[in-house]
């Protein structure tokens, strides 16, 4: 290998002693040994080791393209899938040639990052010399850096493929690596790869240029009728109006060639009719359509023909906007890799919600406990389903457990579960506890603060050991899930006061998001016409809300949040026939607040979901029903609440509220 070294470098300095042959297929690489030499002062004799970043600067490089990154994540874990077995790993850096993001085998960590092929090195061209990264930053284009085409004799040994990402506005944003520490001698060996690395760079670039212009119409323009439906590679984003707004890669290349350039600013701001000899009229009718399969239209510079498909703006608009006269077809689209439904349904443009579902789609798969903390009804439970319905576990099961409304007596065996007769009064098969039921799936711990401190220990060896021991069990049983827990309360005062083992908190708490509560929201809108939506689904017609009921509800200060937003709709559904809900529908409270009173609607607010079916005239459980159905039911929690018509949440509840402990924990 010194040799090989001393070779390589008596190669570098020939070179760049020597004029430089223009017509050689070598040119662009022998151009970066000028460049090294010249311009950034590198010796070709001084081998310069790898230049890893600590991670706090890492972070802040990171934190500039936070949301590409998550989206690149998941074009990198794709492909990375297809290459792994034969050798190579993926870098992704900035645009100064930092690595932002990395997959490769762990097993050989230490030798890629000796290699400097690991999270945080820095391979921008005036430091690392003739590389994949740095010489694709300067010639923004796919490029092949094998072998000894590197200038730093260190790096001799990879074979590095690279191709630039650029944002929706054309500029250089980052740089896809695939590389290998060994690889053959031809660099024809790498040609697959290459064709490869530029798929997935396109794929990304293209996922990041649909969540960019999310709000807009997509024209996906293709040459094959069959695939223009998942891979137009041409994609134009556009506003009601018709007009252009953002250009991707494809397009500022091929469409209107008066106006390319990487900047596309010459596509941006005319109209679709302008740039196709297509009038706008037939693009809507595409849009109508929902497939691109028999459609096309004509580019008028140069003439020619695309097969095109429309996709509909992604993020919802409002009630109003839905219901006016305008095109509302969906076309048939690949799932973008940005997209989770299950996450995205839960806001509409409030900025703290945002920038949380930014980050929980970070963390989706990711092995990190969860804690979510907000007010009551502001809809931790259903922040969780939805993540874990974005997660690979979402077709598992999803068990939630509310620790403040199962009695203590219960709550252990309800968790734990038990062996056949481990007590009287149990059930003679035994019961499978709730975390065992979760095996596979996720664990949703509502009201965590409020878990008796001896469970809290026995939680706390489940979670280390990932293993439980159900009552009167004599050995372990292996179990694999994800926790979320949720809490209204501030974990650390209970830590502090001594009510929380401070080790559980850590364990929970890998990351902890803040639901904002419903007055805060700047989504409210949106809300309101989810749930009214949710609510009046079943019903045969229903008309609306009138401008002065939503009025009304916009300005309401909801102290129980989204769960009293709900019982008020339902409330106030049930009682509006067939007309819109008008302001009489609404409960009395939120029309006095219109005239001044302001007395928050706490009843309904405390009442939760049981208290609206009281106000719409639906029974509540009394006492003697509530025991009498739990008898009837051999105390199986399960059966009680399907008889009851509730839920199991609510029996507990109610159990607890009637202090009703059941004859085999008392
Ligand atoms: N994003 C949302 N869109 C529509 N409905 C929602 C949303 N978030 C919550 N809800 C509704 O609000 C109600 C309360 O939600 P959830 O049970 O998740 O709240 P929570 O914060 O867990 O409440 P608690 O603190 O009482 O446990 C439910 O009826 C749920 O369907």
């Amino acid at each position: 290998m010194i040799s090989e070294r001393t070779q390589h470098i008596d190669n570098v300095v020939s070179v760049v002693t020597n004029p430089i042959d223009e017509a050689s297929e070598k040119s662009r690489v022998y151009k970066s040994w000028a460049r090294c030499v010249n311009d950034y002062g590198l010796d070709p004799s001084r081998p310069t080791p790898a230049r890893i970043l600590p991670s706090q600067e890492v972070r802040e490089h990171q934190q500039q393209i936070e949301e590409f990154l998550r989206v690149a994540r998941s074009g990198m874990e794709d492909m990375y899938r297809r290459v792994a077995d034969l050798g190579y790993m993926l870098l992704l850096t900035d645009a100064a040639g930092i690595t932002v993001d990395y997959i490769g085998n762990p097993a050989w960590d230490s030798e890629l990052r000796a290699a400097g092929l690991y999270l945080g090195a820095d391979w921008n061209e005036a430091h690392a010399g003739t590389c994949g990264v740095g010489t694709c930053l300067i010639e923004q284009t796919p490029i092949t850096c094998h072998q000894a085409e590197h200038f730093d004799a260190t790096h001799i040994g990879l074979t590095c493929t690279t191709a630039p990402l650029f944002d929706p506005n054309g500029k250089l944003l980052a740089v896809f690596d695939v590389s290998a520490l060994r690889s053959p001698r031809a660099k024809d060996s790498q040609h697959l790869v290459f064709h490869l690395t530029s798929m997935y760079a396109q794929m990304i670039e293209d996922a990041n240029f649909l969540r960019h212009f999310r709000k807009n119409w997509i024209l996906r323009l293709g040459k094959s009728c069959g695939l223009v439906d998942v891979s137009g590679d041409t994609m134009l984003a556009f506003d009601d109006d018709g007009l252009i707004v953002g250009a991707n890669t494809g397009a500022r290349a091929k469409l209107w060639p008066s106006a390319r350039g990487r900047q596309g600013g010459a596509l941006v701001g005319r109209s679709l009719s302008e740039v196709f000899a297509t009038p706008m009229e037939a693009i809507w009718r595409i849009a109508r359509a929902g497939t691109g399969l028999d459609v096309s239209v004509t580019c008028s510079e140069p003439r020619e023909h695309y097969y095109a498909t429309v996709v509909a703006p992604r993020e919802k608009g409002s009630l109003t906007s839905l219901l006016a006269d305008r095109p509302v077809a969906v076309s048939t689209v690949a799932r973008s890799a940005d997209s989770f439904p299950a996450l995205d349904r839960l806001a509409g443009g409030d900025p703290a919600m945002d920038r949380l579902l930014v980050q929980a789609k970070r963390l989706v798969d990711r092995k990190v406990n969860i804690l979510i903390h907000g007010e009551t009804g502001s809809g931790k439970e259903v922040f969780a389903k939805a993540l874990h319905e974005s997660s690979s576990r979402a077709r598992m099961p999803f068990i939630a457990v509310n620790c403040a409304s199962i009695p203590e007596s219960l709550i252990e065996s309800e968790l734990f579960g038990y062996t056949p007769g481990s007590f009287t009064g149990g059930k003679s098969k035994g019961m499978k506890g709730l975390i065992l039921q979760a095996h596979g799936g996720t664990l949703f711990l509502d009201e965590i603060g409020d878990m008796p401190l001896h469970l809290q220990t026995r939680f706390l060896r489940v979670l280390s050991e990932s293993e439980v021991l159900p009552l009167g069990a004599e050995r372990p049983i292996p179990v694999d899930f994800t926790v979320i827990a949720a809490t209204h309360r501030d974990l650390r005062d209970r830590v502090a006061a001594g009510t929380f083992r401070e080790d559980l908190y850590y364990r929970l708490c890998g990351a902890t998001m803040s639901l904002p509560a419903l007055r805060e929201r700047a989504d409210k809108r949106y809300l309101i016409e989810s749930v009214f939506n949710d609510e009046a689904k079943g019903l045969t017609e229903h008309a609306g809300i009138s401008a002065e009921a939503m009025e009304l509800l916009l300005t309401y200060s909801w102290p129980g949040n989204i769960r009293e937003l709900r019982n008020v709709l339902r409330f106030a559904l049930a009682i509006s026939g067939d007309g819109p809900v008008t302001v009489d529908d609404l409960p009395q409270e939120i029309g006095m607040q219109r005239l001044g009173h302001g007395r928050p609607l706490q009843l309904q607010a405390r009442l939760g979901d049981e208290g609206i079916a009281m106000a719409a005239g639906v029974d509540d459980i009394d006492a003697e029903r509530l025991l009498n159905s739990l008898k009837r039911n051999k105390w199986n929690i399960t059966l009680a609440s399907q008889d009851l018509k509730v839920c199991r949440a609510t029996v507990y509840r109610q159990m607890k509220r009637f202090k009703i402990t059941p004859p085999n924990h008392q």
